[in-house]
């Protein structure tokens, strides 16, 4: 068998077209969906991704505003910068893009956010309510991850599904969204023993670890649907997942990387700003 290509980057742009189309009935309205990026330090990948958001912002007609600080700014500075965000009316979302420096913390930054202006979902009270099911905003990549599977019509009720990596921002969010979608669960990680004996059960694979060519081919049941978080940069530059290419003889459906679930991280993230401004304003549908 070789799988299906899941084709992340045009479903990716699909999805910002309706975005735009919704964004611009707010706009005659007279509200323009306003995006908030605290950028600290001069990581080059954090400033490419944070340009990437801002364009994507600009395509669909998201306002943003970008804030940046040098790595040795003082926790004082940055929570004063959220604390204005959070009081500015025309901000209806707020991204403080991580990593932070290490003399930061990380969770006092992040609860500082306005739950109502967090769009990334990292807040506690956000994780809460997405344990327990209420509405909330969804962390924008395994958030993509569900609209990858909604739209390639794959249903995870009932499913055997395996995430690979418990991270805040991937891994956990990502395993509670599909139990709540009716998925049977499984969450492994750095510590789990006998890996492989519980990815070969999987029919649905999730895997955000952060380690090229980590998952195998004598790792994944025949036929299952793979979904490779990663984004791994080589020494030679290339840009690849956290699943080896041999999976593709295994799998039924992958996506690759790059143009798998990196762009719909992006997407979700306009999804999740125009939500905010809808929900603030009080033009909620
Ligand atoms: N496409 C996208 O939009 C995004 C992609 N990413 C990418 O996804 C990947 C994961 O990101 P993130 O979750 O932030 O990473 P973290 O480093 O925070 O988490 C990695 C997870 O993988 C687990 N892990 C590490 N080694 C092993 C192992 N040998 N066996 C099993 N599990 C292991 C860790 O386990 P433990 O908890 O025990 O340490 C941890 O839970 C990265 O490549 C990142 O760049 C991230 C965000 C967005
Ligand atoms: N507060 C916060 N929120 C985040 O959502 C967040 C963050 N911090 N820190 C870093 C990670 C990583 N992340 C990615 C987003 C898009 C791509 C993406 O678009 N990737 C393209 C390739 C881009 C390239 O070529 O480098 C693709 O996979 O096709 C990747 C990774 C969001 N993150
Ligand atoms: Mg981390």
């Amino acid at each position: 068998m070789t799988a299906e290509l899941i084709d992340g980057k045009a479903i990716a742009q699909a999805l910002r077209r309706r975005i735009a189309e919704r964004v611009h009935a707010l706009q005659e309205r007279g509200v323009v969906p306003t995006l908030a990026v605290v950028l600290v330090g001069e990581d080059p990948a954090s400033q490419v991704y944070v340009r990437n958001k801002v364009a994507a912002c600009a395509e669909v007609g998201i306002r943003s505003r970008k804030y940046e600080f040098p790595a040795d700014v003082t926790v004082e500075r940055l929570l004063a910068c959220i604390d204005a965000l959070n009081g500015d009316a025309e901000v209806d979302g707020i991204l403080v893009q991580l990593p932070l420096p290490p003399h930061i913390d990380e969770t006092l930054v992040l609860e500082r956010i306005a739950v109502a202006k967090d769009v990334d979902g990292f807040h506690a009270e956000n994780v809460g309510r997405l344990v327990q099911g209420r509405e909330c905003f969804w962390p924008c990549t395994p958030h993509g991850v569900m609209q990858l599977l909604a739209w390639e019509g794959i249903e995870p009720q009932g499913m055997d599904a395996v995430v690979v990596g418990r991270s805040n921002i991937v891994g956990k969010p990502m395993a509670l969204m599909l139990l709540n979608a009716g998925a049977t669960v499984t969450v492994a990680h750095s510590r789990t023993r006998e890996l492989a004996a519980h990815t070969r059960r999987a029919d649905l694979l999730v895997v955000a670890v952060g380690k090229p060519e980590f998952i195998t081919a004598e790792m994944v049941k025949p036929g299952a649907v793979v979904i490779d978080v990663g984004i791994n940069r080589l020494p030679d530059g290339r840009l690849v997942g956290d699943v080896a290419a041999e999976v593709r003889e295994v799998a039924s459906r992958i996506t690759p990387v790059p143009g798998g679930v990196g762009p719909m991280t992006i997407a979700m993230l306009l999804e999740n700003t125009l939500l905010a401004a809808q929900r603030r304003r009080g033009t909620a549908p």
